[in-house]
């Protein structure tokens, strides 16, 4: 598991691994590991690195000194290099004399145009916003790539929101560690490529990082992969209580989800049996929930209306010992009948986006998507998947996860179905409510790419069809894939 360390967390590591290097060692790791990363991109657009031009917005602390280090870097291999300090004149006096020793130039005038833009305005000590200069300087410098030093400047490190003014980044160089701006909520959008310099800091980081982001490995071993004693019950039977007489394609889409997953058997409850029956004709179909026999997992809500009739099917699913996912209508509902869900005892997965969200809480989400993903998480006692361009899981006890496959191809209409039918079936394979939530969010994010590959226009259905192949491809891509039920 990786994850996203905040910036207290972040000062804590460095002190312990600054206590056993001589003074300035870990800045200089840092302004080589960017250096490196500039020169590689000055090379690959610009087909070398001398004589090209690099702008640094320089800010008064250790960020604009990483940049200011590794400019000078780039300046004794012949670029030329124009340093702006953007708060007042104060800037790390060390990385300046170091720049101009190189030849480079503290300038208040830079030019126009610029090859490559370092931003070294604020690091992990910035408090969110820009200062107005270094608003002014970005507007008027035409760079061809914008690199941002450890995070973009001017967003919120610890939360990923961005309240003010803030630099929209081509590749950011983070330094020892994600931090959770550059997983989590709009920040994320203006960090671009993320490039991560290990400085050493690895061993003193805390193990249990701000946000938790999951990769293939944890997704091969958590992964039930059937064994040679395996039957299609013992796999996991999944319910899909989804669709009604109007929107019939709800229940189409999510068994097509719950197909993509590793449990053995799906049932459907509803009034679409026909068209599930035609479309899938290995599902299992009645109309009632209460005629559907056991499941290990259950999923309610998508196109299934928000009548007396869905209510009562919503209770007769909630009734189950089985872990459910509570997705669209049903979400409605709980927000209209909380205390349908106060008997609860068995895992609830919830997977509002934001209006759905707002029904459920009250407010939209806040700007700091984890913690409302957590506040809500608590509140219900259930595990919240909050979906968006990042989507975010968190657990009842306020463990958060950043989702890090999803793609804008993903916004597409019945692509949560798909998604909350694959998560009930993780569920019925015996995985927790809060790795089933992250597990199907990053396989759903992966068929996303998969599908939409050169740019490919995406259906809910293509996401469906995609998924055994992200599947393949994460357990193949894991050391360990799968592991015996
Ligand atoms: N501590 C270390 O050993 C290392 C730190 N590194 C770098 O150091 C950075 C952190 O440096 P600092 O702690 O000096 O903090 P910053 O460089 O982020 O800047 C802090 C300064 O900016 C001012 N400031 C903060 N927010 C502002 C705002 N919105 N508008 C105007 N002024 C604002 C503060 O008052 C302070 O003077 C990291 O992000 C990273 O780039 C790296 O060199 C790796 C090693
Ligand atoms: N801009 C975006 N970038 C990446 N993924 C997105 C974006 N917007 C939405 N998604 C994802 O697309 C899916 C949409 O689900 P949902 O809103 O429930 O759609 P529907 O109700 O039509 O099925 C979610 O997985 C969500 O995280
Ligand atoms: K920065």
């Amino acid at each position: 598991m990786d994850g996203a360390w905040s910036a207290a967390a972040v000062r804590r590591a460095e002190a312990q691994l600054m206590a056993q290097l001589p003074p300035g060692t870990l800045m200089q790791r840092a302004a080589a590991g960017l250096a490196t990363e500039c020169a590689r991109i000055l090379k690959r657009r610009n087909g070398g690195v001398y004589g090209t031009t690099v702008i640094v917005l320089a800010g008064p602390g250790d960020n604009g000194g990483d940049a200011l280090f590794a400019a000078a870097r780039l300046a004794r291999r012949g670029v030329r290099v124009f340093a702006v300090p953007v708060m007042g004149e104060r800037v790390h006096p060390v990385a300046a004399a170091a720049l101009t020793r190189a030849g480079g130039r503290l300038v208040a005038n830079p030019p126009r145009h610029c090859h490559l833009l370092l931003d070294g305005v604020l690091g992990i000590g910035g408090r969110p916003g820009l200062p107005g200069r270094a608003i002014d300087r970005l507007a008027a410098i035409d760079a061809d790539t914008i690199v941002a030093v450890d995070v973009p400047s001017g967003v919120d490190v610890d939360t990923g929101a961005v309240p003010a003014s803030a630099v929209t980044a081509d590749v950011t160089v983070a330094f020892g560690s994600r931090k959770p701006c550059h997983v989590l909520g709009r920040a994320a959008l203006l960090v671009g490529r993320l490039v991560l310099v290990d400085i050493g800091l690895g061993p003193h980081l805390d193990p249990h990082p701000a946000v938790r982001v999951a990769g293939d490995d944890d997704l091969a071993a958590w992964w039930h992969a059937p064994g040679p004693d395996d039957d299609k019950y013992t796999r996991g039977v999944v319910g899909v209580a989804a669709g009604s007489e109007r929107y019939p394609g709800a229940a189409v889409l999510s068994t097509s989800g719950a197909l993509a997953g590793p449990s053995g058997y799906v049932r459907y409850a509803g009034t679409a049996a026909e068209q599930v029956r035609r479309r899938h004709p290995e599902v299992v179909c009645t109309q009632e929930v209460k005629e559907a026999g056991r499941v290990q997992a259950w999923l309610a809500g998508p196109g299934f209306g928000t009548d007396e009739a869905a209510l009562a099917e919503l209770r007769h699913v909630l009734e189950s010992p089985a872990p459910v996912v509570l997705d669209a209508d049903a979400l409605t509902l709980i927000g209209e009948y909380p205390s349908v869900l106060s008997q609860r005892e068995a895992p609830v997965v919830l997977t509002p986006h934001d209006r759905e969200y707002e029904r459920l809480y009250g407010s939209p989400p806040a700007e700091d998507r984890g913690a409302a993903a957590a506040v809500l998480a608590k509140r219900l006692n259930c595990t919240v998947l909050l979906k968006g361009h990042h989507t975010v899981v968190a657990s009842s006890d306020g463990e958060v996860w950043a989702n890090p496959t999803g793609r804008p191809q993903l916004a597409t209409a019945g692509s949560g179905d798909v998604l909350a039918g694959f998560m009930a079936s993780l569920l019925a394979s015996g995985m927790s409510g809060v790795r089933a939530a992250v597990a199907a969010a990053y396989l759903h994010g992966r068929a996303g790419g998969i599908a939409g590959a050169g740019h490919r226009t995406v259906t809910a259905s293509d996401i469906a069809k995609a998924l055994p192949q992200a599947v393949g491809q994460t357990l193949s891509a894991a050391d360990t894939p799968g592991k015996r039920r």
